[in-house]
């Protein structure tokens, strides 16, 4: 038996005026993801416990089986743990995204955050920004002052980590959750290595605001990468072995660091595959050939996650959406499962969303999230669709932690 874990990361939504009231899910033609919910059993389930943040720092923790409350100590260490960053008693890993900001004349403070991601940069234009910042040498001085070093990565996300830094008090806040929003109020807060963090985040904007790098993006049409925000903080973290857990290994496929962290983290093999980059145009072929060559020769477990449906929604491109949704269904579970049908393997599959993010705010919301849990060759004979509303009317799985014991078989819905 092989075991398939799919995350569409944000997938899940709220009904769309734009969609006559329906959502992305109810909408995208996804015809191999209603046949499996048609033979399986599609249920809800909570994912971001309360009062954690709703987002896949807790909701993909929960998927791989650790309860949040118990293991939660911060987003950035889980990402750092996919990099190799080794975090040492007293170091403080924050994610410093790459934003763009408004333009206009005044402080940080007075701009609205256009994008958490600078318009999903990525590649050399992204390792571009962190070259800029680090070629100053006053930003150098800032950064020794703080003991800080952050380290660069081809996207959007890079990773900073400070040490000895006091998080007592501190208030970061994700740039997803609040696009459009003026900076100003959500600037970091509430402690004296806040000062540290906001004099950086200052220092940052005034060097790239007006550097040319970002006059020649303006002037292609692309959004300025004219800020650096803070946010995700958090101390070192281990996680229990997986095989140690369930019996079973295996690895997972992402473009994303948390992901891929969480999954080093419980010891299982983090498998890159080229032209993943976590939005729309990511290769759904090479996951799928991933997925596959990886079940047959390595393991009885993988996880396939796709970040395009979250991003999307945070760049507030509905048809994109929508769009990725399709391209997991055809591009990349299909190809996949024909193939495992043709070979007679058999395999169970759990399906979700990890948290809803809705088109409404661009953010991320908790609550509950629809699953769908299918095992090849049978038949539960209860027919049904996909979707939140399906999810809503099917059994409750309270703690999304012990979603891999139905996975296993360890249980039964
Ligand atoms: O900053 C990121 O990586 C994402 O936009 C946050 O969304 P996620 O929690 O769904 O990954």
């Amino acid at each position: 038996m092989k075991y398939i874990l799919v995350i569409g990361d944000g997938m899940a939504d709220d009904p769309v005026a734009e969609l006559g009231g329906k959502t992305p899910l109810e909408t995208a033609k996804k015809p191999t993801i209603d046949r499996l919910a048609a033979q399986g059993q599609v249920g809800h389930v909570i994912n971001c416990p309360e009062p954690l943040p709703a987002g896949s720092e807790t909701a993909i923790l929960s998927i791989f089986g650790c309860d949040p409350l118990r293991y939660f100590t911060g987003r950035s260490p889980m990402e750092a743990a996919a990099s190799g960053i080794e975090l040492r008693p007293g170091d403080v890993a924050y994610r410093c995204n790459l934003i763009a900001l408004s333009d206009g004349e005044g402080a940080l403070e007075q701009r609205r955050i256009l994008s958490h991601s600078a318009g999903s940069i990525e590649g050399a234009d992204a390792l571009r920004v962190m070259d800029i910042l680090e070629g100053d040498a006053a930003f150098r001085k800032l950064e020794e002052k703080a003991g800080m070093v952050i380290h660069r990565f081809p996207a959007f996300r890079q990773i900073a980590v400070q040490h000895g830094a006091d998080v007592k008090g501190l208030r970061l806040i994700p740039p997803h959750d609040h696009l459009g929003e003026a900076a100003g109020p959500l600037l970091p807060s509430g402690n004296q290595n806040a000062k540290m963090l906001l004099e950086i985040e200052e220092l940052a904007h005034r060097i790239l605001d007006s550097h040319p790098f970002n006059e020649e993006r303006r002037r292609e049409g692309r959004l300025p990468a004219n800020g650096i925000w803070f946010w995700a903080e958090g101390t070192a973290v281990e996680l229990p072995g997986f095989q140690e857990a369930y019996g079973h290994w295996g690895g997972v496929i992402s473009a994303v660091p948390l992901c891929h962290g969480i999954g080093v983290l419980r010891g299982l093999r983090q498998i890159e595959v080229e032209g993943a980059t976590g939005e729309l145009d990511t290769n759904f072929e090479g996951k799928m050939q991933a997925a596959y060559d990886f079940l047959h020769t390595e393991a009885d477990f993988v996880c396939i996650h796709v970040e395009a449906p979250d991003e999307c929604t945070h760049n507030g491109d509905l048809k994109g959406k929508l769009q990725a949704i399709e391209w997991l269904d055809s591009r990349l579970l299909t190809p996949l499962l024909n193939r495992l049908d043709g070979e007679s393997m058999d395999y169970r599959m759990l399906l979700l969303s990890d948290h809803k993010t809705l088109t409404a705010t661009r953010g991320h919301a908790g609550g509950p999230v629809p699953f769908l849990l299918y095992q090849s060759g049978v038949d539960s004979g209860r027919g049904g669709v996909y979707d939140e509303n399906a999810g809503l009317a099917g059994r409750c799985v309270s703690a999304g932690c012990e979603l891999l014991e139905y996975l296993f078989g360890r249980r039964q819905l």
